[in-house]
């Protein structure tokens, strides 16, 4: 299919004598391919180069990013030593620039490209709150998180403005990788072609206007709010950034990070602003690789006026015969009693790893959880978060049955291989079929086990009389 007679006018208009350019690199195809090692996983550089045998080709956009594919159903990807995502967009977090110890939201996350990226760079260290709006799209996200053994993380399932109640004035960083016209997918999908009309970018806009509402009572004042889209329009970027400017609350600032041929600059009189907008950072697909994002960091005034004031713990009052999925009830959380603790301890002694320092274990039902840094117990039962809905808090440890403790795939995604730990190097052709559910054959009784394939951790097994019996989660299972 073309693209719309109105799009190729406003790009000839705006482009000029590059709009051919422009045209051609959207009707060549799906742009490079492009996927990111996770430094969370131990040796995965070392691990990633064998796998190729050719050097890697670097992507200019993160120090973490390659050009190439990973096949999803391959070991490296299972195990979470990489992330394919498109190239350009690997730019954004880089200009997030996370710390250790900071408090970061990802408002519109899913499937988890920019989350996981910004935990990359967090090293475990402070929080980060990964929201999706859309449950399934939040499902994605929470098993990405998961998949690359990302333990500070609280993911949930909120619409701006109900999560703006939960947090008002708490993060260092926002980002809005804001839902916008998708003209950068106009490479690679059809539906994107078919859903644009003149009007499409006027009404992402009011959207993102409503989004960046809603994220800018969740900053801290002096903190950071990066905005983000993969879409050429002015309306969804240029004018979006002008429009915060206008309400005073904000600086623009320069970014910096990328080799100065691979970006465009931000262009004032495109949305006939009197701000100087070249601090933002545009990549064109004709000029640069990947389908083209925008990008802009704004850093709030210290007088930036949010709500500071916690909200108080709100009631539960579940509706006759349904349970709103939204509302964890307050009483579903407790602590964990100490005979539970010495169940958990007697898997932990075996398994002990530095995130157990400094963060609360809870429980909900029989499912056992290592909060996040800055989550307390007292928060989430008694404080502003007891009606948070949450799909992951922090790292799932596993589940308490009678009197022994089930470790979760969450956990085994979360521990490099060490060698003091139980475990069993497995082949590649048992790799292929412990992760289709079969049990495994190896001699031992070990009990609970790593299962490791040529260095990566795969799930936790557990070793009864030369029988490795199969952990890996049924809603996960695959036939490579
Ligand atoms: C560009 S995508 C995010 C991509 C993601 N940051 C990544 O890197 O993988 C935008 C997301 O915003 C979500 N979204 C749609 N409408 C929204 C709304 N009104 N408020 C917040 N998020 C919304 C979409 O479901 C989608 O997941």
């Amino acid at each position: 299919m073309s693209l719309a007679l109105e799009f190729i006018d406003k790009f000839n208009q705006l482009l000029g004598d590059e709009a051919a350019d422009f045209f051609a690199a959207l009707n060549k195809g799906e742009a490079q391919k492009a996927f990111r090692i996770n430094p969370l996983k131990a040796k995965a550089q070392a691990i990633c180069q064998s796998y190729f045998e050719e050097e890697l080709t670097p992507c200019p956009y993160s120090p973490w990013g390659y050009l190439g594919q990973v096949d999803g159903h391959s070991p490296l990807h299972q195990a979470g030593l990489v992330y394919s995502q498109e190239a350009s967009a690997m730019a954004v977090a880089s200009v997030v620039q996370a710390q250790p110890g900071e408090k970061i939201l990802d408002l519109c996350a899913a499937p988890g490209g920019k989350s996981t990226q910004i935990a990359a760079d967090m090293q475990g260290q402070g929080l980060l709150v990964a929201n999706e709006i859309i449950p399934k799209r939040a499902k994605i996200l929470a098993e990405n998180i998961e998949r690359m053994g990302i333990t500070n993380a609280l993911v949930t399932n909120h619409d701006p403005k109900s999560l703006a109640t939960y947090f008002p004035g708490f993060f260092d960083k926002v980002l809005v990788d804001a839902p916008c016209s998708g003209e950068g997918m106009f490479t690679k999908s059809q539906a994107a072609r078919e859903g644009w009309s003149k009007e499409t970018p006027l009404l992402c806009q009011e959207r993102q206007k409503e989004i960046l509402s809603q994220a800018v009572r969740m900053l801290k004042a002096g903190g950071q709010l990066i905005y983000s889209t993969c879409t050429f329009s002015p309306e969804e970027n240029e004018a979006i950034i002008a429009w915060l400017l206008d309400q005073g609350d904000f600086d623009l600032e320069w970014i910096d990070n990328f080799p100065p041929e691979t970006i465009s600059r931000g262009r004032s009189d495109w949305c006939q602003s009197d701000y100087d907008l070249s601090a933002c950072v545009r990549i064109w697909p004709h000029r640069s690789i990947g389908e083209g994002h925008f990008i802009a960091r704004l850093k709030a005034k210290d007088s930036l006026n949010t709500d500071q004031v916690a909200p108080k713990a709100k009631k539960s009052r579940p509706k006759k015969g349904k349970r709103h999925a939204g509302k964890s009830k307050a009483s579903t959380y407790r602590l964990l009693e100490p005979e539970e603790r010495k169940t958990l301890a007697a898997l932990s002694q075996s398994f002990p790893n530095e995130d157990f320092q400094d963060r609360e274990l809870i429980a909900k039902g029989d499912q056992v959880w290592l909060l996040p840094p800055s989550i307390t117990y007292h928060m989430l039962v008694e404080g502003p978060l007891n009606q948070l809905h949450s799909l992951r808090l922090g790292l799932h440890l596993g589940s308490l049955l009678k009197n022994r403790f089930q470790p979760s795939y969450a956990w085994a995604m979360a521990l490099a291989p060490k060698a003091t730990y139980p475990q069993i190097e497995i082949s590649y052709d048992d790799w292929v079929n412990y992760v289709q559910g079969l049990t495994l054959a190896y001699p031992g009784n070990q009990g609970w086990v790593l299962l490791v394939y040529q260095g990566m951790v795969i799930s936790f097994g557990k070793q009864v009389q030369g029988t490795v019996k199969n952990f890996f989660p049924k809603g996960l299972r695959f036939h490579p």
